[in-house]
């Protein structure tokens, strides 16, 4: 194998990505699929999930979908019973399935705090204490948590979200705590602003975007495809000595 095969290759590799049928979820599986990994996507809607399957394949890439709600804990538990089945143990987890729950601060009801945390911390803290030692005594494994900008600093009327994303934060460092010593890297990811599904609401308001651009350093907002290269070094044995970091991809909007 080439150097470069034996830092970043996946071959061999199975990565489980939940929020893989969409957006910057969607990008990391692909990336960690043409870096040799098998994905096994996980998220809400059948049609969705076989739709990005085909965009994998269209990129030789061996992919299967379990469509699961990740804010119910049965749904949750059917992933974990299940996901071995189709490409055996996970080695590489991304946690990417998120809701953003928008209403002012003052008229946000106590259902929506259930399903934002649910969703959005529940899940990734279920699917890694599954999954986690799993990989801990195989002795190898990675997990990637995405955060968001929001866990650092309000951002319109998505209070909570910013709530969870700073938990998400604390999950991994006291992940990459329990489970580096045996080979487990686990890393947040922070993106900026991305033009994603999620972020339609901002797509909606107009001059919202090109304002949000003018705010990174790069002058653009970010693209699934931008995740790509982080993805693949963090999945890889060249990350083997970066563990419990929040790594922002962001395109230089949080130090702007
Ligand atoms: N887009 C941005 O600007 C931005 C910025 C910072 C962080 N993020 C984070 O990036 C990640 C991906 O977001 P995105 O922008 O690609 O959004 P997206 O809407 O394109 O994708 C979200 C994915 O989560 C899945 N999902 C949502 N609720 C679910 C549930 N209950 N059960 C199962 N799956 C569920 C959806 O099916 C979808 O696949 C999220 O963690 C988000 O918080 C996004
Ligand atoms: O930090 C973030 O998560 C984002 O900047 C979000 O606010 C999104 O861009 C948008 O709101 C979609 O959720």
């Amino acid at each position: 194998m080439t150097y470069l095969g034996e830092l970043f290759s996946l071959a061999g590799r199975t990565a489980l990505v939940t929020g893989g049928s969409s957006g910057i979820g969607l990008g990391m599986a692909e990336a960690l699929g043409r870096a040799g990994a098998a994905v096994v996507l996980v998220a809400r809607r059948e049609r969705e999930l076989a739709a990005a399957v085909d965009t994998l394949a269209g990129y030789a890439v061996t992919a299967t979908a379990i469509s699961a709600d990740l804010g119910e804990r049965a749904d949750v538990n059917r992933v974990i019973a299940t996901a071995a089945d189709h490409f055996g143990d996970i080695d590489i987890l991304v946690n990417s399935a998120a809701v953003n729950i928008r209403p002012p601060m003052g008229e946000l009801t106590d259902a929506d705090w259930d399903l934002n945390h649910a969703v959005n911390v529940t899940a990734p803290y279920l699917l890694g204490q599954a999954f986690g030692p799993r990989m801990a005594e195989r002795g190898w494994g990675r997990i990637i948590n995405i955060g968001s900008q929001q866990a650092v600093r309000a951002f319109g009327n998505s209070g909570i979200y910013g709530v969870a994303k700073a938990a998400i934060t604390g999950l991994t460092r006291s992940q990459a705590e329990a489970w580096s010593p045996h080979g487990v890297c686990v890393n947040t990811v922070m993106p900026g602003f991305v033009i994603t599904p999620l972020a339609a609401p901002h797509l909606a308001v107009p001059g919202r975007v090109e304002a949000l651009a003018a705010r990174t350093m790069t002058g653009r907002n970010g693209l699934p495809q931008d995740f790509a290269g982080t993805t693949v070094f963090l999945a890889s044995d060249a990350s083997s000595y970066v563990t419990g970091q929040t790594i922002y991809v962001d395109g230089g909007f949080s130090v702007h």
